[in-house]
């Protein structure tokens, strides 16, 4: 598909960067002709994973890499194959019909859409790997690869977890850094896939390391008129925010299916919020304050406890008295998606366990014993009691 004439006008104009005598100034922008082996290389988009996320971002970026010449038009989207009940192999069914049927029915991807079961084959040619799977594939997926990526591929994870190990908890952009070598941005925001794919407006943030040029081609690969995405420079905060909301939006569902009102719902988002501060900058004194303002934090709690798979299947638990388990529940409710609150409830739970400090995150806690049965859903307004009654938690220098 040809890029439209005012890309590529664009994109033909070179910052000249300490340029010939060095008397061009950085910021210099001079419109060049260039021939065709001068052109500097486009970069190479590929998207590791497919499901319900994954095959919008897929979407979001196809749309963006067929109008900027700085990029390849295909986009490659790698999928975990299975076998669809008609007996197709759904990559196959994903290059013929261009819609996820399974995890993205209904919307096309776009034709620069391509889908690819083989891993190392999908990854080979990127200089740009977006990693969109749920959280707990992710060690797995970073083994298969080391040694098969190109040494000047860069990173973003829109993955929403972390994983707790011996040494302690790890967020998934530090995993993907350290087993790949590779530097790592991350995305989260606002972002119920659904309504982004049929293309309702929203919002979402970049969180990036120190290189703040790379933030802003991860920007330019995701922005659209419907999609804003600004950038801020706090890897953790953005994605401790993406990953902690998962465990409030399970709160939140247990108050939905005790039917405890707007209220209730809110008092939980609130003091939410107040764990999910105080946990980040206790792992990460870094994180700062205003990360919780933009849309990755206040907005993505919001949107997830009202319409978000975690509270939907958390409605459904507190509805049967816990009597069936969220394996159950997802698996029936979710149709192969994945909920990513339950394990991260547990992992929260391991961290503030190993450090004596459960009793000053009740919200996180009682989510994880609800979860794992041994407290009913209805605990969790006698604990959130408790909790509203806490002195406010403030950074970790409050905690040590
Ligand atoms: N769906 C949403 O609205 C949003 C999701 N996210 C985050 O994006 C991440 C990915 O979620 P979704 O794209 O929604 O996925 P999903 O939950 O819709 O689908 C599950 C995916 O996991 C794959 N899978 C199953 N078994 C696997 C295995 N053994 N190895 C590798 N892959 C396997 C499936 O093929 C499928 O692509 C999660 O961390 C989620 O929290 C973030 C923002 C919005
Ligand atoms: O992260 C999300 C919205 O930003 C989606 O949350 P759920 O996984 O609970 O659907």
């Amino acid at each position: 598909m040809a890029p439209s004439m005012e890309s590529q006008q664009q994109d033909q104009q070179i910052p000249l960067e300490g340029a010939i005598n060095g008397n061009a100034s950085v910021n210099n922008i001079i419109p060049v002709a260039l021939s065709d082996d001068e052109v500097p290389q486009k970069s190479r988009v590929t998207v590791v994973g497919s499901g319900n996320w994954g095959s919008v971002a897929a979407k979001l970026i196809a749309s963006n890499t067929i109008n900027f010449n700085s990029f390849h038009d295909e986009v490659r989207m790698w999928v975990f194959e299975e076998t669809l009940p008609s007996g197709e192999k759904l990559s196959e069914v994903i290059n013929r019909t261009n819609e996820n049927v399974k995890y993205l029915p209904g919307i096309k991807l776009g034709q620069n859409v391509v889908a690819d079961p083989d891993l190392e084959h999908a990854v080979k040619d990127a200089n740009m790997l977006v990693f969109v799977t749920p959280h707990q594939f992710m060690e797995g997926i970073c083994k298969r690869l080391v040694g098969k990526i190109r040494k000047d591929a860069q990173a973003i994870s829109l993955i929403k977890g972390m994983e707790v190990k011996r040494e302690g908890p790890c967020m998934i952009s530090t995993l993907i850094s350290e087993i790949l070598g590779i530097n790592c941005c991350v995305l989260c925001g606002a972002n119920i896939a659904n309504e982004i794919a049929v293309e309702k407006f929203s919002e979402a943030t970049v969180g990036y390391r120190e290189n703040k040029e790379i933030a802003e081609k991860w920007v330019r690969l995701f922005n659209t008129p419907y999609f804003m995405v600004s950038s801020v420079q706090d890897v953790e905060g953005v994605e401790l925010c993406g990953t902690l909301k998962n465990v409030v939006a399970l709160a939140a569902g247990f108050v939905d299916g005790l039917d405890m009102g707007n209220n209730t719902k809110a008092a939980i988002m609130r003091i939410g919020l107040r764990e999910m501060k105080a946990f980040s900058k206790l792992l990460f004194p870094s994180v700062k304050d205003n990360t919780f303002f933009e849309s990755c934090g206040v907005a993505d709690l919001i949107t997830t406890c009202l319409g978000g798979r975690n509270r939907k299947c958390a409605d459904a638990f507190a509805r049967n008295g816990g009597k069936r388990s969220f394996d159950e529940l997802e698996a029936e409710m979710l149709q192969g998606q994945k909920l990513q609150g339950v394990s991260t409830a547990k992992e929260v739970y391991e961290v503030l366990s190993h450090r004596g400090l459960l009793q000053l995150f009740p919200l996180f806690s009682t989510v994880h014993e609800i979860c794992s049965g041994r407290l009913a859903p209805s605990a969790i307004v006698e604990y959130t009691e408790h909790s509203a009654r806490l002195p406010l938690l403030e950074g970790s220098a409050h905690l040590n």
